[in-house]
């Protein structure tokens, strides 16, 4: 029994559970394109360009667990490594498949087009081993189905992104049909002896603290284990506290939640929650620069046990051989009851008062009416920008989810990346935050939830500017043009479409603008709010001026 290259791709790419993929077509490609709609286990979705088409991907992926894009040789797949390194850098497994030069042109002599002029064209794959954790150049159609299992198994297993490199004329060759998928789904077993003695040592971490606070931490979003947390807080009956970048990983309706922790801009009370604690349990922290306000949140190692994703660090002893999904299922089971850090009551957000209709659209208005949009059914998209703080400072409700990309914070994955969310979870109300400057540089890609009828609420958050770049550092080049951002809708609708702009320039027009909003659900509304620059976060300003004093540390006097 046979099939081609290109259907084996596909029929696994529907095995994995992916009910679309994303392509750019290429003449390197369009072969491959065919072969996968013809088998069709997943819908073909167009980008506008290979930058967005990776970073829908990889908001795809987010919701969905793994995605796939389909691009061309150089030209494409070179535009699209700025996505694959956000899905590197945020855990999330893409599989990156590009089309590639015919067979018979390796070793030819021939130049080709789309490539650097020369006769070498492993360029690609070279530059591809640096951001993933599989690269696969199929030379022969025998050996694809080896090379595309490999790819896409170490990419569910790593929860990194992986390459797949297909010739032109290997797309359509006919090659041996797939196995059961359980081969590239299985989880490799936990060595029994490693997990036990990270679970006592964890043990004797535990007992001899009783004030022990949980910081739920970004690479937990790969953990796939997200939903087995609040039975651990409730096992242990301590505080539990995110980071910024894993808002809404732990519902903020339960009791033991006591906000997000990020040092001197943290949630109030929940510095001195976990700075004064004498046990933080980290589960898949990312501790950067920006995760410590410039190196200035910083927890003491031997009162820190750092699980991650295959590793626990605890008591000066590391321990691997199992996944933090198999360490947090059973210590979930087994931890002692630490609820020391309990007793210390939640501090509540402070509320922000509801400006009269009339009032100058201010940041904290529009931030309020934005969280009374967000319901438990919400998927809340925040670009890099002051919508990192707007989203960190929002009271969520059970089932609420917020996305950023805090580690990689590529200015423009946000709007691609709402647009893969939204086709992988068609069922939950998509919202995205998103600053003027960070919008020009995908904006495009509203056009296409305009074609799919994404109905995607975007909040263009208009502050005339690199806002968080100027509270950083500020010159000439944190200035930008301004757009007509509402009156874009009429250009990407072109006859037939449903987009809405709409523009808030007072409280009244937001609260208008949103209730529209709701109603249009064929299709995106965009709604340009507009601000003054200097109406931003209070913790923006604070946390600017703290990674700027980072940036500007003297080079060390050898
Ligand atoms: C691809 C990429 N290029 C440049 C940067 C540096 N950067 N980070 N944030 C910004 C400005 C973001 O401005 P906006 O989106 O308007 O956000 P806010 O004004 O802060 O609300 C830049 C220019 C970046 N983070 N990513």
């Amino acid at each position: 029994m046979t099939t081609t290259v290109g259907q084996y791709l596909s029929t696994r790419l529907g095995q994995i559970g992916l009910k679309h993929h994303f392509a750019v077509a290429g003449d390197f490609n369009l072969i491959l394109l065919d072969e996968l709609l013809t088998e069709g286990s997943t819908k073909q979705i167009y980008s506008c360009n290979e930058l967005n088409c990776g970073y829908s991907a990889e908001g795809y992926g987010r919701a969905n667990g793994a995605a796939a894009m389909i691009v061309t040789f150089s030209v494409g797949a070179l535009s699209a490594m700025n996505a694959i390194g956000s899905a590197y850098a945020e855990n999330v497994p893409v599989i990156l498949v590009s089309g590639a030069p015919n067979t018979n042109d390796h070793g030819s002599g021939h130049l080709l087009h789309h490539t650097l002029g020369n006769t070498n064209y492993g360029y690609q794959a070279e530059m591809m081993r640096h951001i993933t954790c599989a690269t696969e150049v199929i030379f022969s159609a025998e050996n694809a189905p080896h090379q595309i299992d490999h790819a896409i198994r170490t990419a569910l297993r790593a929860r990194k992104p992986a390459y797949i490199e297909i010739p032109c004329n290997l797309a359509n060759a006919p090659c041996p049909a797939p196995g059961p998928v359980s081969s590239l789904l299985s989880e490799p077993a936990a060595d029994p002896a490693s997990l036990e003695a990270a679970l006592e040592e964890t043990g004797r971490f535990l007992y001899a603290r009783d004030k022990v606070v949980l910081l739920v931490g970004s690479r937990m979003r790969a953990s796939g284990i997200l939903d087995l947390l609040p039975a651990l807080a409730d096992r242990m009956g301590c505080a539990v506290t995110v980071m910024a970048a894993a808002k809404g990983f732990f519902p903020e309706d339960h009791p033991a939640y006591r906000g997000v922790y990020w040092g001197e801009v943290s949630s109030p009370g929940a510095q001195e929650l976990v700075e004064g604690a004498d046990g933080v349990l980290c589960l898949g922290p990312i501790f950067n620069d920006y995760a410590t306000v410039g190196w200035r949140a910083t927890l003491r190692p031997e009162d820190t046990l750092l699980a991650d994703l295959q590793s626990v660090t605890v008591n000066g002893r590391v321990f691997e051989g199992f996944s933090i999904a198999q360490y947090v299922e059973a210590l979930a089971a087994r931890a002692p009851r630490r609820a020391g850090s309990a007793e210390i009551p939640r501090q509540p957000l402070p509320a922000i008062p509801q400006a009269p209709r009339d009032a100058r659209l201010t940041n904290d208005e529009m931030a309020r009416q934005i969280n009374a949009l967000v319901d438990s059914n919400t998927t809340l998209t925040a670009e890099t920008g002051d919508s990192w703080f707007n989203a960190v400072r929002m009271n969520l409700p059970g089932g609420a989810k917020v996305e950023s990309e805090m580690q990689w914070g590529s200015i423009g994955w946000s709007v691609p990346a709402a647009l893969g969310g939204a086709l992988a979870a068609p069922d939950r109300r998509h919202v995205l935050m998103v600053g003027d400057g960070s919008f020009q540089l995908t904006a495009q890609e509203v056009a296409q939830m305009v074609r799919y009828e994404l109905p995607v609420i975007i909040f263009l958050v208009n502050n005339h500017g690199y806002v968080i770049e100027i509270k950083i550092h500020d010159g000439p080049y944190n200035y930008i043009k301004n757009w007509d951002y509402a009156g874009l809708i009429a250009a990407f609708n072109a006859q037939d479409g449903h987009g809405l702009g709409l523009r808030a320039t007072t409280a009244g027009e937001l609260a208008s603008a949103i209730e529209q909003a709701r109603a249009n659900t064929n299709g995106p509304t965009l709604i340009e709010c507009d601000l003054d620059r200097s109406d931003c976060t209070e913790t923006l300003v604070k946390w600017g001026t703290k990674v700027a004093a980072a940036n500007g540390r003297p080079p060390k006097v050898s």
